[in-house]
């Protein structure tokens, strides 16, 4: 896809903002040129991870005919004189005669010649001590390739990592997986105005995106060290391109907060033209989080990375982590795009104009309608911490009971596989 990027400059003389939708393809189609290089991890430690290869079975599953009861395996006609056991865990010898049986244990390996498998508590065994009885008539073992046959894709790459597919790849014999390196996400908090601790008051407020971005960065998939949180930046320019430097250093993606519009101490624009950084998106017309951006760099090593500028309000700061930050950490993990699931709205919610407005809304548990939340101001996070996600109202409309809409989640569980 074509990508229109351009230099950081005056953001007076900015383009238009991108359509919520354009932005987000932009951002996707970006990280996935820059997608991370895959390493190998082993199963213990893959969880989060995206598959960098597909997953393929190293063996038949099962790998060998394996009894699914506790019983008798047993060849030819009845009664059946007893020669032997074989229990879990060993490749036992065939059974070579008619009228012959060995005692099995679930999960153990069929012995070739094997006619059929009789449950031990619907058989019964005779004066001379052979086992008699009548086996179901369906069979009581797996076969091997039942499940998959060696060789076969289980599943593509770019598939997130989760328990299942953990397990999975344990049971056809992986002992590591090609996974994609996780995003190095960095944090940049600006504003002077900003208190770390106790309560806000005489003009100062808490800073409230410190503690939570990470978190949530996590929970898509990124590793942020707590020594790579820095916070708050003074409000000077050479401090903001210096603290961008240091952390654009050993971060792919580098977040920042507040400071993306015009005002007197807004410095992360002429910052980011002193980097020679190019812009993929500079504001999107979307409400709120309009002055969201994405800014990319290329190292003169070549590598590339990525600034994302998240405004100040801090409801606003989560629209833009939603909105940009999670389609480019889904294309530099190489995962597909981020497909968003519809919704019916249980209540009306307002359009804004020509923007997208996307509106902080709860999801029934039991219905799976979704209605707007309380407290959702750009400044507010009261409605946030109550909400499963954001309605997507597109431009131009409003959106009415009983309409089907998309819905950004929010990422409350890591590794979630669907909403
Ligand atoms: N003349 C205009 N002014 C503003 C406009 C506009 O269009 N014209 N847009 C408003 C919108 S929309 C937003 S959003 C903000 C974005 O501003 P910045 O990204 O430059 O952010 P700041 O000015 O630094 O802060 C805005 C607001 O958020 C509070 N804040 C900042 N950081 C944190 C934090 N870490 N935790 C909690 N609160 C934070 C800060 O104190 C301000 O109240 O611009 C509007 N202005
Ligand atoms: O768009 Mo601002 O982000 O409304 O608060």
């Amino acid at each position: 896809m074509k990508t229109e990027i351009s230099a950081a400059a005056d953001p007076a003389a900015a383009p238009p903002p991108a359509g919520w939708e354009e932005a987000r393809s932009r951002v996707y189609a970006v990280g996935l040129a820059a997608a991370l290089p895959s390493v190998e991890r082993p199963l213990t430690e893959a969880d989060g991870h995206t598959l960098a290869d597909p997953l393929i079975t190293r063996t038949d599953l099962p790998a060998f005919p394996t009894s699914s009861v506790d019983g008798w395996a047993v060849r030819g006609a009845g009664p059946w004189r007893v020669v032997g056991r074989v229990l879990a865990g060993s490749a036992p010898p065939p059974l070579t005669q008619d009228g012959t049986t060995v005692e099995i244990a679930t999960g153990a390996m069929v012995p070739e010649g094997t006619s059929a498998v009789l449950r031990v508590e619907e058989s019964t065994r005779t004066s001379d001590g052979s086992v008699d009885g009548v086996p179901r008539a369906a069979q009581e073992w797996r076969h091997p390739g039942e499940e998959a046959s060696a060789g076969e894709e289980l599943l593509p790459a770019g598939i997130p990592v989760d328990p299942a597919v953990i397990g999975l790849a344990a049971s056809c014999g992986h002992d590591t997986l090609r996974v994609r390196r996780q995003p190095r996400a960095a944090l940049l908090v600006f504003g002077d105005e900003l208190l770390t601790a106790g309560p806000p008051g005489a003009g100062r407020v808490r800073d409230a995106l410190g503690p939570a971005l990470p978190a949530w960065l996590r929970r898509y998939g990124c590793q942020v060290r707590p020594a790579d949180v820095v916070g708050p930046v003074a409000d000077t320019l050479p401090a903001h391109v210096s603290a961008l430097q240091t952390a654009l250093a050993g971060a792919d993606l580098v977040c920042t907060t507040g400071g993306t519009m015009n005002g007197p101490v807004d410095h992360l624009h002429p910052a980011l033209a002193a980097l020679g950084a190019d812009y993929v998106v500079n504001t999107v017309a979307v409400r709120p989080g309009f002055p969201m951006l994405l800014a990319r760099l290329v190292g003169t090593d070549g590598r590339i990375r990525f600034v994302a500028g998240l405004p100040g309000n801090p409801q606003s700061a989560i629209v833009a982590l939603v909105s940009l930050v999670a389609p480019l950490l889904a294309g530099l993990a190489g995962r597909s795009m981020p497909v968003l699931p519809h919704a019916t709205l249980a209540e009306p919610i307002a359009g804004r104009g020509d923007y997208t407005h996307l509106a902080l809304v709860r999801r029934d548990q039991v219905t799976g309608t979704v209605r707007p939340v309380r407290h959702t101001g750009s400044a507010m996070l009261r409605g946030l911490s109550v909400a499963d996600g954001f309605a997507v109202i597109r431009p131009g409309g409003a959106g009415e009971v009983g309409d089907q809409v998309p819905v950004v989640p929010l990422p409350l569980l890591p590794g979630d596989r669907a909403w």
